[in-house]
């Protein structure tokens, strides 16, 4: 097979892990807790201009994912490398509770490094997109989740990434807003050639708007590719997942969770690694 080159790609992902501490409850020592990987050894390289459909069931990995890709949350082990403007998330992680709509608009601004006059250009688009219109005077931490969800998709927009990264900010607007956010996804994927992952879980909405399908299962790449076949898979998989029943189905939930805890000896040598 040709060897692409890396230019080519938007992101590639090198034997990416995360890995998270689950607290015990019968012991609050910190050492007594265990570690599991909420993503486990994903490697993967999207093309520019791909629009990347993120599935997987509750759990999988996929806000996690987006997390990474957008750099708001660091790796553990392995590298991702992203071509293009930093990958910005569409959901309201990084917007500040504390600040009023506008407020956050200028420090996502200010920390994209953007000048003065660029800075008021996109707070306009945000204010006219948004539809918040007084709201963006009040600080976030009284917003909705759904007025949460208008600004952050709207500040994301108006930065204008090359890569965009969409975690679920259309399932809690309403739908009127959903719409012109799709709408306006369409146009960037048609005219302007953007990177867009994409995590839903709405089939319809990931088989109609993308053209590669990722599923993260158990924090591992199940599978990648075009997105109809991985679609098709994944909804086999899920109505196998649904047809377990009590108690059969609580021990093949088990299992799975077994297989991203750390092994005792990689427990160690990770505590080894972060002390020494
Ligand atoms: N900050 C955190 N600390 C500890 N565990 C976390 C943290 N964030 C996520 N997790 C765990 O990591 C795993 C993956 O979570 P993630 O949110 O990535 O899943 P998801 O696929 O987006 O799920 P959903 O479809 O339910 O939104 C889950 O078991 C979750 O409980």
């Amino acid at each position: 097979m040709e060897k692409k080159d890396e230019k080519q790609y938007a992101v590639v992902a090198d034997h990416v892990s995360k890995i998270y501490e689950l607290r015990n409850k019968d012991n609050q020592h910190k050492s007594a807790n265990k570690r599991f990987y909420a993503l486990k050894d994903v490697s993967f390289q999207i093309e520019k201009g791909d629009v990347v459909g993120i599935l997987g069931t509750n759990g999988s990995g996929k806000s996690t994912l987006s997390l990474l890709l957008s750099g708001i949350s660091d790796i553990d082990t392995g590298k991702i490398t992203v071509h293009g403007e930093q990958a910005l998330i569409a959901i309201n992680t990084g917007l500040n509770m504390q600040l009023t709509g506008l407020e956050n608009i200028k420090v996502k601004g200010a920390l994209m490094g953007l000048k003065k006059k660029e800075i008021e250009a996109i707070t306009q688009d945000v204010i006219n997109f948004s539809e918040l219109g007084d709201f963006l005077y009040q600080p976030v931490k009284k917003y909705s989740s759904g007025m949460k969800s208008r600004l952050g998709f709207s500040i994301s927009l108006a930065l204008d990434p090359d890569i965009f990264i969409v975690d679920e900010a259309l399932s809690v607007g309403d739908k009127g807003f959903a719409k012109k956010c799709l709408d306006r996804m369409m146009q960037l994927r048609n005219d302007k050639g953007k990177t867009i992952f994409f995590i839903s879980h709405s089939l319809e909405q990931v088989k109609n708007f993308c053209t590669t399908g990722m599923w993260i299962e158990g924090g591992q790449l199940r599978e990648i590719g075009p997105v109809n076949e991985v679609a098709e898979h994944y909804s086999e998989y899920v109505d196998l997942l649904n047809g377990l029943k009590g108690k059969e189905k609580q021990k093949f939930l088990d299992e799975k969770f077994k297989k991203r805890l750390l092994p005792k000896e990689e427990k160690k040598g990770f505590l080894k690694k972060i002390f020494s």
